[in-house]
């Protein structure tokens, strides 16, 4: 048994192809978000956090971004396994419909602390093509209005603001969605990752 149904997986994959993002409220179950927040929280305090570089080489830029984060590794942080299940099911699922080949995943938790932004950007870097699909959970318990942080995604037809609201996920291409995190006035928390596609043998080049 999967965590959606089929039927369901499919609405949001059209979406997806269609639009080139898809936005997916109360995304997981309680159960999952609960242990997701909880595991955040104690990463959190155990100082965990580094800050975050950009690009294949690393740097780190703060005029670019100014988040933390905390890179999970499914053998080491197994609290996150039923969250990894339900990752490999979205690529399962996005394989089979959009003919796609992914065949890994890259997450990380991420706290953007007051004051702190990212500017425009893609997130298939230069050089390294393997992220597809970007997809981000928002973490923010009681976000309103005016807190900032929101999500800002460039369209041509138009660009428009997603709110980080808690257990919101969104998914859209990597390559194809220029975006940027605006100024958030209250530390801002999510779980963001990529669904990649590794061709073989390369992977130990790309580190
Ligand atoms: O947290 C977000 O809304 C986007 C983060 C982002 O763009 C990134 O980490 O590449
Ligand atoms: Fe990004």
């Amino acid at each position: 048994m999967g965590f959606f149904s089929e039927e369901q997986w499919l609405q949001w994959v059209d979406e997806l192809s269609d639009n080139d993002y898809v936005i997916i409220d109360d995304f997981l179950s309680e159960t999952l978000l609960e242990r997701v927040l909880t595991y955040f929280r104690e990463k959190k305090t155990d100082d965990d956090f580094t800050k975050a570089s950009i690009g294949t080489e690393g740097k780190i830029v703060s005029e670019i971004r100014g988040d933390y984060t905390y890179w999970l590794d499914s053998k080491v942080d197994q609290e996150m396994n039923d969250f990894f299940e339900l990752v490999s099911e979205t690529i399962g699922v996005l394989n089979r419909y959009c003919y796609l080949s992914l065949t890994d995943f890259e997450f990380h938790l991420a706290y953007y602390p007051p004051g702190s932004f990212y500017h425009r950007h893609l997130d298939q870097f230069q050089g390294r093509s393997n992220r597809m699909i970007s997809f981000i959970i928002y973490l923010n318990e009681g976000w309103v209005e005016g807190d900032g942080g929101e999500l800002k995604i460039f369209k041509e037809e138009g660009d428009f603001l997603v709110k980080p609201l808690l257990n919101r996920a969104i998914l859209f291409k990597s390559a194809d969605v220029p975006h940027e995190v605006l100024t958030t006035r209250k530390g801002r928390k999510s779980l963001t990752g990529w669904l990649l596609y590794q061709p073989a043998g390369l992977g130990y080049l790309l580190g």
